[in-house]
């Protein structure tokens, strides 16, 4: 088991390239379930959560081979295992094999996913859509079992606009009989990069970027090749970073649009940001301010760059007020953020920043993607070193991130924890 260890002060300053978006990625693989043929995925994202997915497909029959960020996906021998215990619940991504095997096999067994603990996280909305296409759900013993004797089109009303929902029930809907309407569908990046991949395999999906998803069923879709859209949050990430320990940085392999609330944000603060053609620049000009921030489905502010974002506000002068709409208790780096010096309150469900204060190096915990990557942040910012536990959370999430921010000129890096230190890490 590893640390991370960060010393901070040194000022980042030159490129560093976003890799495919995560969020893509984890629906991407499963999608290719669906295929009759072969499926190519380019610009993967060489993140654990990218491999854990290999490996179910390969549980379920699939041919995986990989070529560094490529993968060609071969569907032909794929049968409808179930899958109630295991690699499922070590990501949240496993849930799409709910809608991609339904829509390929009429039924399928998974078992709950796992992914970030970020407050409940309920699939209520994944089950009322399989059920209006319908299936027949069931919970037993902690997996859920779908059963359909076909799927035909519906219409459904999504209660709250749910990625893995529209994304999950896209998936089963693409082959069930007729027309289905997603009506309070999502709207994010991520939602429209699974719909090309389905509609370039023969899917009809319309509207996908607006609130109403309209698919009419097909009866087979065959494969392609598809190129994955950049890390919006990853991108958002450096970007944060560059605020906040940087003096120059340009994010290479940017769509700037996805991120537009949260430039507006840093500008608000008085960070410079230039968009250009795939590039973003960030350079923090003088004294930061404080500016109060609400996360909210897309395009409004993400909920995954709320956790960085807060570190940066301890630098920014005066109160920044961070309320989560999409995770209220999304709250778990405060803790850890605190024993670095930050003051911090939560009063009503929101985060109450006080700035500028110089964070301190400590030892602290990622207990979650986002928490590690604000911790990360944090040790940029602070006096001396900041060691990390809870890697495994961001390797999920970050390809390459102790290289990315080496190569920023930040002084970074992994070590193997002490027996001692591991039971204590476990303990903890
Ligand atoms: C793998 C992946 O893409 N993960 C992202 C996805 O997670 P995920 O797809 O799990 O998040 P959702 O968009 O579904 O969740 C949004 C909100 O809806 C609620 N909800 C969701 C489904 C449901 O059936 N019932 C229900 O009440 C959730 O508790 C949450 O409050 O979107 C989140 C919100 O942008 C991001 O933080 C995650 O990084
Ligand atoms: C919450 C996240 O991931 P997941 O949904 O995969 O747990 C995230 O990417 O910030």
């Amino acid at each position: 088991m590893q640390k991370m260890l960060v010393e901070g002060g040194n000022l980042l300053k030159g490129k560093v390239r976003v890799s495919g978006a995560k969020n893509s990625a984890v629906a991407l693989l499963p999608a290719a379930i669906l295929a009759d043929s072969n499926v190519t995925i380019e610009g993967l994202p060489e993140i654990s959560d990218v491999y854990t997915l290999g490996d179910l497909l390969e549980e379920i029959g699939g041919k995986v081979e990989w070529d560094g960020q490529k993968v060609d996906i071969d569907p032909e021998h794929m049968i409808s295992m179930p899958l109630p215990n295991g690699k499922v619940k070590k990501l949240r991504a496993s849930y799409y094999f709910m809608g991609a095997m339904l829509g390929k096999f009429n039924q399928a067994v998974i078992g709950l996913p796992g992914g970030c603990h970020l407050g409940p996280r309920p699939i209520d909305q994944h089950i009322k859509g399989f059920e209006a296409l319908g299936a027949v759900v069931t919970n037993e013993q902690g997996a859920i079992y779908i059963r359909a004797k076909e799927l035909t089109g519906a219409r459904i009303y999504l209660d709250v606009s749910s990625v893995g929902a529209t994304i999950n029930i896209m998936l089963a809907a693409v082959k069930a009989k007729g027309k289905t309407v997603i009506e309070n569908a999502a709207k994010e990046p991520e939602i429209i990069d699974v719909a090309t991949l389905l509609t370039n395999m023969g899917a009809k999906i319309k509207g996908v970027g607006t609130d109403v998803i309209r698919i009419e069923g097909v009866s087979s879709l065959h494969g392609c090749t598809h190129t994955i859209i950049p890390d919006r949050i990853e991108a958002g990430t450096y970007a944060i970073a560059a605020a906040a320990a940087g003096s120059e940085v340009v994010i290479d392999n940017v769509i700037s649009q996805h991120l537009e609330s949260v430039l507006a944000k840093l500008r608000e603060m008085g960070v410079t940001v230039e968009e250009s053609d795939e590039q973003l620049l960030i350079a923090p000009r003088g004294p930061l301010k404080s500016v109060d921030i609400k996360t909210l489905v897309y395009p409004g502010f993400p909920t995954d760059l709320q956790q960085p974002f807060t570190t940066l506000l301890t630098k920014a002068v005066n109160t920044g007020v961070v309320t989560d709409t999409i995770y209220s208790a999304r709250l778990k780096h405060i803790d850890e953020l605190r024993r670095m010096n930050a003051l911090i309150k939560v009063e009503g469900g929101s985060a109450i920043v006080s700035g500028p204060v110089q964070l301190e190096g400590a030892r602290v915990k990622a207990s979650d993607l986002r928490a590690g990557a604000s911790l990360i942040v944090a040790g940029l910012m602070a006096n001396g070193i900041t060691e990390i536990t809870g890697l495994e959370h961001i390797d999920r999430g970050y390809e390459k991130i102790t290289d990315k921010l080496i190569n920023l000129g930040a002084n970074v890096w992994r070590e193997e924890m002490s027996e001692h230190e591991v039971d204590q890490f476990q303990n903890s």
